[in-house]
């Protein structure tokens, strides 16, 4: 299930956005003393990430993370961990507690093993999740070409983290899996532009998830995705 939520301005899209989300945190943390919020990466979010920033709530009781990354260091423009850092966990939001997908070193077993066990212990499930999605139809890094995309849709999985190589982009991946992003009690996917509409358009139009991942969530009998977009 989605609802559409559609916007004159990318401005208007991170200024309404960043509003909402940030109402959403403050008031988990009035509820639960905490709160915790998984980020997509990627081009679309930095507008969002500015308006966030200075939003005027109890930073310091929030975890923020990724809803993947890839396996770059911190200082490749390609760091998802990086646009974070330096465009959200600014201003206001600098006291935010941020759980990283990258670890040094290799993304092997041991890796995988420890950046599982660390998101199990006390991350998931997480509270707000917001997606984005490329052209071909991935979500988080949820690759629609990869070999482990039956493994990361897989919705008896446990809830965790898994290694993701596509073939249709660059650099090796770590991504939440669908079991662990559905979880989220706010879950939201943020595109903007005409051609992200035009595959939104083709995502809903049918629900074969190993060819669009994101119908795995868009067209889910219970949670309902809130889609932010703007031209
Ligand atoms: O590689 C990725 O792509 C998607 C979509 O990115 P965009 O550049 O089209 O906004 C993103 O959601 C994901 O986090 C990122 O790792």
């Amino acid at each position: 299930m989605f609802n559409k939520h559609i916007f004159a301005s990318r401005p208007e899209l991170d200024q309404a956005f960043a509003e909402q989300v940030a109402a959403q945190l403050q008031s988990l943390i009035e509820k639960n003393g905490k709160a915790s919020i998984a980020f997509s990466g990627g081009s679309t979010p930095k507008g969002f990430f500015a308006a966030l920033s200075v939003q005027d709530i109890a930073w310091d009781k929030v975890t923020v993370t990724l809803a993947d990354e890839r396996w770059v260091e911190y200082e490749d423009n390609n760091s998802n961990t990086r646009l974070l850092t330096e465009n959200l966990l600014t201003n206001n939001a600098k006291v935010a507690r941020l759980f990283s997908l990258k670890r040094d070193g290799a993304l092997d077993a041991d890796n995988l093993a420890k950046l599982n066990q660390d998101a199990n212990d006390g991350l998931l499930p997480l509270d707000i999740v917001i997606l984005g999605m490329g052209e071909d139809g991935h979500t988080a890094s949820l690759f629609p070409c990869s070999a482990e995309i039956e493994q990361g849709l897989d919705q008896q999985a446990a809830p965790g983290l898994l290694k993701v190589v596509p073939t249709s982009a660059p650099f090796e991946r770590i991504s939440f899996n669908f079991s662990a992003l559905i979880q989220a009690s706010h879950l939201y996917l943020h595109l903007v532009g005409d051609n992200k509409m035009a595959v939104l358009d083709q995502a809903i139009s049918s629900k074969d998830s190993m060819q669009m991942p994101i119908r795995a969530f868009l067209h889910h009998d219970v949670k309902t995705v809130d889609i932010f977009w703007a031209e």
